[in-house]
């Protein structure tokens, strides 16, 4: 029997991102081949005449999923009845700007925009931020939205996950589909670590130690770390532009492995809500490693952390102890 399509609200839809991630969800790249969806596009009136275009266009692609598209520039109309929602909406860093330059602008439209999801969303809407500072952002709409259940509050650094995948595809000239279980612990900021101890590339001959393969720990402890902490902002130099096909399709990665759930012996990184877990701070939303089934992460435990790791998974969780400090004071 047919699935009762499901409301996906992508919010900023008439931005880059979601020029580039409302025809993915369309084409089930977000919750699969089978699944109907109507699309809930929300921006703000400026970008009303662009939106209602972004509207056109996805009528003129005649998606066999889509079930209907509403573009609107009223929350609460756009946060009505959705399943999923994808907070893409805010102000992007332009080149020299750190993510706490575009703190302020952004926190107070997440904590708006709580209020309309919380009272309108359906029961279990799932929620990913992948506006800037997404972990922070994401902390702001959980905290003024009580009644959503803070598991279902999630933000994107999915984006930087696969980033480290390809920085390792790369070094090692294997596929990158080969490559599996980097983490990125932490902020998705300057400041987040790529992990690779736990990390392995699948051959034929069984899986192998990333760090054994590449055997050298002076570049995985160094630029490997770097190029993927500072991809955004090499992405942001080369394009004028902040990073957009790559961010739309790891947000349908995101959604789709949260919803559908994450492969056998297989982790994603997702930016969750802390419960002390690798001595992190709780009450942050910090990225995680984590396995996904029947619609719900869980994070994976036991991974032995090292003294080097240690220090960075403490300097990143430090930052976002500061982001939250600053975002209060810009709301205040
Ligand atoms: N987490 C990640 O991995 C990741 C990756 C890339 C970009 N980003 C962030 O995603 C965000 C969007 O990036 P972009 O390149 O699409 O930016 P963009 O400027 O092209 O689009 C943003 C859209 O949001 C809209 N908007 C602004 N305020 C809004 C509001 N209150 N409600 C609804 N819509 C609103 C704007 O009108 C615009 O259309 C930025 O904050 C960017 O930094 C995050
Ligand atoms: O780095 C940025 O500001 C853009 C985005 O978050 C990215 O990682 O590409």
């Amino acid at each position: 029997m047919a699935k009762d399509a499901l409301r996906v609200l992508v919010t900023g839809a008439a931005g880059q991102i979601g020029y580039a991630l409302v025809p993915m969800i369309a084409r089930g790249a977000m919750l699969g081949p089978d699944q109907p969806v109507i699309l809930h596009m929300l921006d703000i009136p400026p970008a009303a005449e662009s939106l209602n275009g972004v509207k056109m266009e996805l009528v003129d692609a005649a998606f066999p999923l889509l079930k209907g598209v509403l573009a609107t520039t009223d929350a609460v109309e756009a946060c009505t009845g959705v399943n999923v929602a994808v907070m893409v909406g805010g102000f992007p860093r332009k080149e020299g700007m750190e993510r706490k330059d575009v703190m302020s602008k952004n926190v107070s439209i997440y904590k708006a925009q709580a209020s309309a999801l919380e009272k309108h969303a359906a029961a279990n809407c799932k929620v990913l931020v992948v506006a800037n500072p997404a972990n922070t952002n994401a902390l702001i709409l959980k905290e003024f939205a009580p009644s959503i259940p803070e598991k279902n509050i999630t933000c994107l650094t999915r984006l930087d996950h696969n980033r480290a995948l390809g920085q390792i595809s790369e070094r090692l000239n294997v596929h990158v589909g080969s490559v599996k279980n980097v983490v990125i612990w932490g902020n998705h900021s300057s400041t987040q670590y790529p992990d690779v101890n736990h990390a392995t590339v699948v051959t034929q001959g069984g899986e192998k130690s990333v760090r054994e393969l590449v055997a050298n720990d002076q570049w995985l402890n160094g630029e490997f770390i770097t190029t993927v902490q500072q991809r955004g902002a090499a992405i942001i130099k080369a394009r004028k532009l902040s990073s957009a096909l790559s961010a739309a399709s790891s947000a349908c990665d995101h959604i789709r492995d949260w919803v559908l759930g994450t492969p056998k012996d297989t982790w994603v990184s997702m930016g969750v809500y802390s419960d002390g877990s690798y001595g992190v701070p709780p009450g942050l939303i910090y990225s995680y490693p984590v396995t996904c089934e029947k619609g719900e992460w869980s994070i994976v435990q036991g991974l032995k952390i090292d003294e080097f790791s240690r220090a960075k998974l403490d300097a990143t969780a430090n930052e976002l102890v500061e982001e939250k400090t600053l975002a209060y004071s810009c709301l205040s």
